[in-house]
Protein backbone atom coordinates (compact mmCIF):
# COMPACT_ATOMS: atom_id res chain seq x y z
CA UNK A 1 0.00 0.00 0.00
CA UNK A 2 1.43 3.38 -0.73
CA UNK A 3 -0.18 6.26 0.31
CA UNK A 4 -0.33 9.56 -1.00
CA UNK A 5 -3.39 11.54 0.38
CA UNK A 6 -3.92 11.30 4.24
CA UNK A 7 -6.55 14.15 5.57
CA UNK A 8 -6.87 13.94 9.34
CA UNK A 9 -9.41 15.41 11.42
CA UNK A 10 -9.59 18.27 9.25
CA UNK A 11 -11.70 21.49 10.12
CA UNK A 12 -11.82 24.96 8.21
CA UNK A 13 -13.96 27.90 9.95
CA UNK A 14 -14.13 31.30 7.98
CA UNK A 15 -13.64 34.05 10.02
CA UNK A 16 -15.83 37.45 10.00
CA UNK A 17 -19.40 39.20 11.76
CA UNK A 18 -20.71 35.45 11.36
CA UNK A 19 -18.16 33.07 11.66
CA UNK A 20 -18.63 29.64 9.45
CA UNK A 21 -17.71 26.07 9.90
CA UNK A 22 -17.12 25.19 6.44
CA UNK A 23 -15.32 22.01 7.50
CA UNK A 24 -15.51 19.84 10.46
CA UNK A 25 -13.44 16.91 11.26
CA UNK A 26 -13.02 15.50 7.77
CA UNK A 27 -10.86 12.47 7.66
CA UNK A 28 -9.81 10.04 4.57
CA UNK A 29 -6.99 8.38 3.01
CA UNK A 30 -6.22 8.10 -0.45
CA UNK A 31 -3.84 5.05 -1.75
CA UNK A 32 -1.44 5.56 -5.26
CA UNK A 33 -3.59 4.76 -8.10
CA UNK A 34 -7.03 5.55 -6.93
CA UNK A 35 -9.82 8.09 -8.45
CA UNK A 36 -12.17 9.65 -5.80
CA UNK A 37 -15.02 11.84 -6.16
CA UNK A 38 -16.07 14.52 -3.80
CA UNK A 39 -19.85 15.11 -4.19
CA UNK A 40 -22.41 16.78 -1.65
CA UNK A 41 -24.85 19.79 -2.03
CA UNK A 42 -23.92 23.64 -2.65
CA UNK A 43 -21.80 24.84 -0.25
CA UNK A 44 -21.23 22.03 1.72
CA UNK A 45 -17.58 22.46 1.84
CA UNK A 46 -16.39 20.60 -1.32
CA UNK A 47 -14.02 23.45 -3.29
CA UNK A 48 -12.95 24.37 0.61
CA UNK A 49 -11.73 20.66 0.78
CA UNK A 50 -9.84 20.80 -2.78
CA UNK A 51 -8.19 24.09 -1.17
CA UNK A 52 -7.47 23.27 1.99
CA UNK A 53 -5.40 20.13 0.19
CA UNK A 54 -4.04 21.91 -2.60
CA UNK A 55 -2.62 24.96 0.47
CA UNK A 56 -4.26 27.27 -1.56
CA UNK A 57 -6.30 27.94 1.55
CA UNK A 58 -5.00 26.69 5.07
CA UNK A 59 -7.35 24.70 7.87
CA UNK A 60 -7.77 26.19 10.67
CA UNK A 61 -7.36 22.61 12.71
CA UNK A 62 -6.47 19.07 11.16
CA UNK A 63 -3.34 17.80 8.85
CA UNK A 64 -3.01 17.28 5.52
CA UNK A 65 -0.28 14.71 4.17
CA UNK A 66 0.81 14.36 0.69
CA UNK A 67 3.25 11.48 -0.09
CA UNK A 68 4.05 11.79 3.79
CA UNK A 69 4.55 15.14 4.38
CA UNK A 70 2.75 17.77 5.83
CA UNK A 71 2.84 20.83 3.26
CA UNK A 72 0.94 23.57 5.66
CA UNK A 73 4.50 23.05 7.89
CA UNK A 74 6.15 24.38 4.89
CA UNK A 75 7.85 28.18 4.38
CA UNK A 76 6.36 30.29 1.75
CA UNK A 77 9.38 28.92 -0.36
CA UNK A 78 9.18 25.48 0.11
CA UNK A 79 5.41 25.38 -0.31
CA UNK A 80 6.14 26.80 -3.85
CA UNK A 81 8.19 24.23 -4.94
CA UNK A 82 6.20 21.63 -2.89
CA UNK A 83 2.76 22.16 -4.95
CA UNK A 84 5.28 22.38 -8.18
CA UNK A 85 6.38 19.22 -7.42
CA UNK A 86 3.74 17.31 -5.88
CA UNK A 87 0.13 18.44 -7.08
CA UNK A 88 -1.27 18.48 -10.66
CA UNK A 89 -4.24 20.99 -11.09
CA UNK A 90 -6.89 20.40 -13.78
CA UNK A 91 -10.15 23.41 -13.23
CA UNK A 92 -13.24 24.06 -14.86
CA UNK A 93 -11.66 26.90 -16.67
CA UNK A 94 -8.84 25.10 -17.86
CA UNK A 95 -6.75 28.06 -16.78
CA UNK A 96 -4.23 28.19 -19.66
CA UNK A 97 -2.37 31.45 -20.26
CA UNK A 98 -3.74 32.68 -23.84
CA UNK A 99 -0.50 34.58 -24.41
CA UNK A 100 1.92 31.57 -24.96
CA UNK A 101 1.58 28.69 -27.37
CA UNK A 102 0.68 25.21 -26.23
CA UNK A 103 3.89 24.18 -25.71
CA UNK A 104 5.01 26.88 -23.55
CA UNK A 105 1.55 26.48 -21.36
CA UNK A 106 2.92 22.59 -20.54
CA UNK A 107 6.15 23.68 -20.15
CA UNK A 108 5.60 26.01 -17.80
CA UNK A 109 5.41 23.75 -14.36
CA UNK A 110 9.23 22.65 -15.16
CA UNK A 111 10.12 25.63 -16.55
CA UNK A 112 9.54 27.56 -13.05
CA UNK A 113 11.25 24.50 -11.54
CA UNK A 114 14.96 25.09 -13.14
CA UNK A 115 14.52 22.04 -15.28
CA UNK A 116 17.14 22.39 -17.99
CA UNK A 117 15.81 23.17 -21.18
CA UNK A 118 16.78 19.85 -23.04
CA UNK A 119 15.12 18.05 -20.22
CA UNK A 120 12.06 20.34 -20.54
CA UNK A 121 11.58 19.72 -24.09
CA UNK A 122 11.59 16.05 -23.85
CA UNK A 123 9.32 15.68 -21.15
CA UNK A 124 7.01 18.07 -22.85
CA UNK A 125 7.20 15.92 -26.31
CA UNK A 126 5.98 12.86 -24.68
CA UNK A 127 3.54 14.12 -23.00
CA UNK A 128 1.91 15.56 -25.38
CA UNK A 129 2.44 12.43 -27.72
CA UNK A 130 0.56 10.63 -24.89
CA UNK A 131 -2.50 13.03 -25.03
CA UNK A 132 -2.76 12.92 -28.75
CA UNK A 133 -1.66 16.76 -28.92
CA UNK A 134 2.09 16.80 -30.96
CA UNK A 135 0.54 19.03 -33.56
CA UNK A 136 -0.88 21.69 -31.02
CA UNK A 137 2.32 22.81 -30.06
CA UNK A 138 3.13 25.24 -31.63
CA UNK A 139 -0.56 26.79 -32.01
CA UNK A 140 -2.09 29.70 -29.45
CA UNK A 141 -4.71 28.79 -27.09
CA UNK A 142 -7.25 30.26 -29.23
CA UNK A 143 -6.88 28.17 -31.76
CA UNK A 144 -7.90 24.90 -30.07
CA UNK A 145 -11.24 23.74 -29.24
CA UNK A 146 -12.63 23.07 -25.33
CA UNK A 147 -11.62 19.41 -25.66
CA UNK A 148 -8.06 19.95 -26.90
CA UNK A 149 -7.60 22.52 -24.48
CA UNK A 150 -8.87 20.61 -21.40
CA UNK A 151 -5.89 17.71 -23.00
CA UNK A 152 -3.70 20.32 -23.02
CA UNK A 153 -4.76 21.45 -19.61
CA UNK A 154 -4.20 17.67 -18.39
CA UNK A 155 -0.87 17.89 -19.94
CA UNK A 156 0.34 20.34 -18.00
CA UNK A 157 -0.85 19.03 -14.87
CA UNK A 158 0.92 15.81 -15.64
CA UNK A 159 4.29 17.51 -16.82
CA UNK A 160 5.94 16.91 -13.74
CA UNK A 161 4.81 13.60 -12.63
CA UNK A 162 2.80 14.57 -9.88
CA UNK A 163 1.76 12.74 -6.54
CA UNK A 164 -1.58 14.15 -6.72
CA UNK A 165 -3.86 15.78 -8.96
CA UNK A 166 -6.38 17.45 -8.25
CA UNK A 167 -9.36 18.35 -10.26
CA UNK A 168 -12.24 21.11 -9.49
CA UNK A 169 -15.30 20.76 -11.40
CA UNK A 170 -13.38 19.70 -14.56
CA UNK A 171 -17.04 18.76 -16.56
CA UNK A 172 -17.89 21.66 -15.50
CA UNK A 173 -19.01 24.08 -18.33
CA UNK A 174 -18.77 20.79 -20.93
CA UNK A 175 -21.65 19.33 -23.18
CA UNK A 176 -22.07 15.43 -22.65
CA UNK A 177 -19.68 14.66 -25.72
CA UNK A 178 -16.86 16.85 -24.36
CA UNK A 179 -17.59 15.72 -20.54
CA UNK A 180 -17.54 11.94 -21.63
CA UNK A 181 -14.22 12.82 -23.42
CA UNK A 182 -12.61 14.13 -20.68
CA UNK A 183 -13.72 11.60 -18.46
CA UNK A 184 -12.13 9.18 -20.89
CA UNK A 185 -8.95 10.81 -20.53
CA UNK A 186 -9.11 10.92 -16.68
CA UNK A 187 -9.42 7.43 -16.53
CA UNK A 188 -7.00 6.62 -18.90
CA UNK A 189 -4.39 9.18 -16.80
CA UNK A 190 -5.79 6.83 -13.83
CA UNK A 191 -5.27 3.85 -15.33
CA UNK A 192 -1.87 3.71 -17.58
CA UNK A 193 -0.59 6.13 -15.58
CA UNK A 194 -1.44 5.25 -12.27
CA UNK A 195 -2.50 8.70 -11.22
CA UNK A 196 -4.18 9.46 -7.98
CA UNK A 197 -6.83 11.81 -8.44
CA UNK A 198 -9.30 13.36 -6.43
CA UNK A 199 -12.07 15.41 -7.99
CA UNK A 200 -14.77 17.52 -7.15
CA UNK A 201 -18.00 16.73 -9.39
CA UNK A 202 -21.54 17.72 -9.20
CA UNK A 203 -22.68 14.94 -11.98
CA UNK A 204 -24.03 11.65 -10.62
CA UNK A 205 -22.72 10.20 -14.27
CA UNK A 206 -19.27 11.36 -14.24
CA UNK A 207 -19.04 10.38 -10.18
CA UNK A 208 -19.93 6.63 -11.50
CA UNK A 209 -17.07 6.68 -13.21
CA UNK A 210 -14.65 6.96 -10.44
CA UNK A 211 -13.82 4.49 -7.88
CA UNK A 212 -15.04 5.65 -4.75
CA UNK A 213 -16.90 8.90 -4.00
CA UNK A 214 -16.80 10.88 -0.95
CA UNK A 215 -20.42 12.82 0.04
CA UNK A 216 -19.98 15.92 2.00
CA UNK A 217 -22.77 17.47 3.83
CA UNK A 218 -22.56 20.87 6.12
CA UNK A 219 -18.52 20.15 5.55
CA UNK A 220 -18.63 16.63 7.63
CA UNK A 221 -18.02 13.78 5.78
CA UNK A 222 -21.44 12.11 5.56
CA UNK A 223 -20.94 8.70 3.94
CA UNK A 224 -18.65 7.07 1.14
CA UNK A 225 -19.69 4.70 -1.57
CA UNK A 226 -17.35 2.46 -3.51
CA UNK A 227 -17.59 1.07 -7.20
CA UNK A 228 -19.12 -2.93 -7.60
CA UNK A 229 -19.22 -4.24 -10.50
CA UNK A 230 -22.40 -2.58 -12.47
CA UNK A 231 -21.50 1.47 -13.33
CA UNK A 232 -25.55 1.55 -13.68
CA UNK A 233 -26.21 0.67 -10.43
CA UNK A 234 -23.04 2.88 -8.66
CA UNK A 235 -24.67 6.20 -10.68
CA UNK A 236 -28.06 4.82 -8.85
CA UNK A 237 -27.04 4.53 -5.96
CA UNK A 238 -24.89 7.98 -5.88
CA UNK A 239 -28.10 9.76 -7.19
CA UNK A 240 -30.23 8.16 -4.43
CA UNK A 241 -27.57 9.20 -1.84
CA UNK A 242 -27.89 12.70 -3.79
CA UNK A 243 -31.57 13.53 -3.49
CA UNK A 244 -31.21 12.12 -0.12
CA UNK A 245 -28.56 15.09 1.22
CA UNK A 246 -30.88 17.69 -0.94
CA UNK A 247 -29.63 20.62 -2.14
CA UNK A 248 -31.72 21.30 -4.98
CA UNK A 249 -31.52 20.65 -8.93
CA UNK A 250 -28.39 21.52 -9.99
CA UNK A 251 -26.64 18.66 -8.06
CA UNK A 252 -28.24 16.11 -9.37
CA UNK A 253 -27.46 15.21 -13.06
CA UNK A 254 -30.03 14.48 -15.52
CA UNK A 255 -30.56 10.44 -16.28
CA UNK A 256 -27.76 9.47 -18.86
CA UNK A 257 -27.04 5.49 -18.21
N1 LIG B 1 -13.72 32.91 1.84
C1 LIG B 1 -14.83 32.57 2.49
N2 LIG B 1 -15.27 33.29 3.56
C2 LIG B 1 -16.37 32.96 4.23
N3 LIG B 1 -17.15 31.89 3.94
C3 LIG B 1 -16.79 31.14 2.88
C4 LIG B 1 -15.60 31.43 2.11
N4 LIG B 1 -15.51 30.51 1.12
C5 LIG B 1 -16.56 29.67 1.29
N5 LIG B 1 -17.32 30.05 2.34
C6 LIG B 1 -18.52 29.36 2.85
O1 LIG B 1 -18.15 28.05 3.22
C7 LIG B 1 -19.14 27.10 2.81
C8 LIG B 1 -18.52 26.05 1.92
O2 LIG B 1 -18.17 26.65 0.68
P1 LIG B 1 -17.56 25.81 -0.52
O3 LIG B 1 -17.24 26.76 -1.62
O4 LIG B 1 -16.47 24.95 -0.02
O5 LIG B 1 -18.82 24.90 -0.93
P2 LIG B 1 -19.00 23.93 -2.17
O6 LIG B 1 -19.49 22.64 -1.62
O7 LIG B 1 -17.77 23.87 -3.00
O8 LIG B 1 -20.16 24.68 -2.95
P3 LIG B 1 -20.53 24.69 -4.52
O9 LIG B 1 -20.96 23.32 -4.85
O10 LIG B 1 -21.68 25.66 -4.57
O11 LIG B 1 -19.32 25.14 -5.26
C9 LIG B 1 -20.25 27.92 2.14
O12 LIG B 1 -21.27 28.13 3.09
C10 LIG B 1 -19.58 29.22 1.77
O13 LIG B 1 -20.50 30.27 1.82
Amino acid sequence: MNKILSVKNLQKIYEGKMSHTALSNVSFDMEKGEFTAVMGPSGSGKSTLLQVISTIDSPTSGNVYINGKNPHTLSQEELASFRRNQLGFIFQDFNLIHTLTVEENIMLPLSLENVPAKEVRKRTKKIAEYLGISKLLPKRTFEISGGQAQRVAAARALVHNPSLILADEPTGNLDSKATNDVMKLLKELNRKMDSTILMVTHDAYVASMCGRVLFIKDGRLYQEMTAGDSQTQFYQNILDMLTFLGGGQNDIASNRI
